[in-house]
């Protein structure tokens, strides 16, 4: 049996498995079977902690529930800090992913995490050809990465949106040939703006902190907003910072809901 951590930032939730002391055979399979919501524990991803080196406290993970790996995932970002910091009384944590460093430091209650620099080219994102990654070739929209890939659509009321069907076309979309994730967002005025992300691999959440990310800078890139805001979420809010330096900074709340343990040698390969 293997103890996990259920852990989430406002509703964006996840599994937490250790492998610091003990490799996990976490595959994608595994990880499916772990975040489906009726057949395992359900979750919105899959976060394996993996030994730090070379500075990094831990190397974070990330699977979605359709097992596809991502390169980033804000509100988990906050939680393993969190975690981290539990351990460790430290009020700075550097967390290693595939895409690079990101360095948390506590704030009260909430946690700042550097996401890192937004990445605007077509080829960051990626993008299936070269263009303006401020104008895609459909509906109001922009891409940009945060070490996963997103797109952002401008829309006049994000109530009257079909997420649910735009989302999944859009995701699959060959303009993305790593799919995206994709945001949609109703400016409330240059400090506010309200968002729903259908998640690449995990459909709609409650929050997505690299969309958060995503959307606020590309609003920025439109003049649509200033170089910081409140971004709302379904599951509450954000706050955002895209600093002149490039980087994108992310203010949240997380919280472990429960623990538990899971035998993972009874889940399939
Ligand atoms: N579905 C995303 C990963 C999780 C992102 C989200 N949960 C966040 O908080 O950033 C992707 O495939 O890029």
């Amino acid at each position: 049996m293997v103890p996990f951590r259920k852990m989430h930032g406002l509703g964006n939730d996840f599994v937490v498995l250790d492998a610091r002391a003990h490799p996990l055979p976490v595959t994608p399979a595994r990880a499916a079977a772990i975040a489906d919501r009726r057949w395992g524990i359900g979750c919105d991803q899959v976060i394996v902690l993996e030994p730090g080196t070379d500075g990094a406290d831990v190397f974070m993970r990330i699977r979605n529930p359709d097992g596809s790996e991502a390169g980033a995932c804000g509100n988990a970002t906050r939680c393993i800090a969190s975690l981290i910091a539990g351990e460790t009384a430290a009020d700075h944590i550097t967390i290693r992913t595939i895409s690079g460093d990101l360095l948390a430091e506590r704030l009260g209650d909430l946690w700042r995490v550097d996401m890192g620099p937004a990445r605007l080219g077509w080829q960051d994102v990626p993008l299936a050809r070269a263009m303006d990654t401020l104008r895609l070739p459909f509906e109001d929209a922009a891409a940009c990465s945060m070490g996963n890939p997103h797109a952002t659509l401008f829309v006049p009321d994000l109530d009257a949106v079909p997420v649910a069907t735009l989302g999944p076309l859009l995701e699959h979309d060959p303009l993305f040939p790593d799919r995206a994730n994709i945001g949609f967002v109703q400016v409330i005025n240059p400090e506010h703006i309200r968002l729903t992300v259908w998640e690449r691999g995990a459909g709609l959440t409650l929050a997505c902190g690299s969309g958060a990310c995503a959307a606020l800078v590309n609003a920025a890139r439109r003049g649509l907003t200033g170089r910081a805001a409140t971004v709302t979420l379904p599951g509450g809010d954000l706050h955002i910072e895209w600093r002149t330096d490039g980087h994108v900074l992310m203010t949240g709340p997380v919280a472990t809901a429960f623990t538990g343990t899971i035998d993972l040698d009874a889940l399939p390969l």
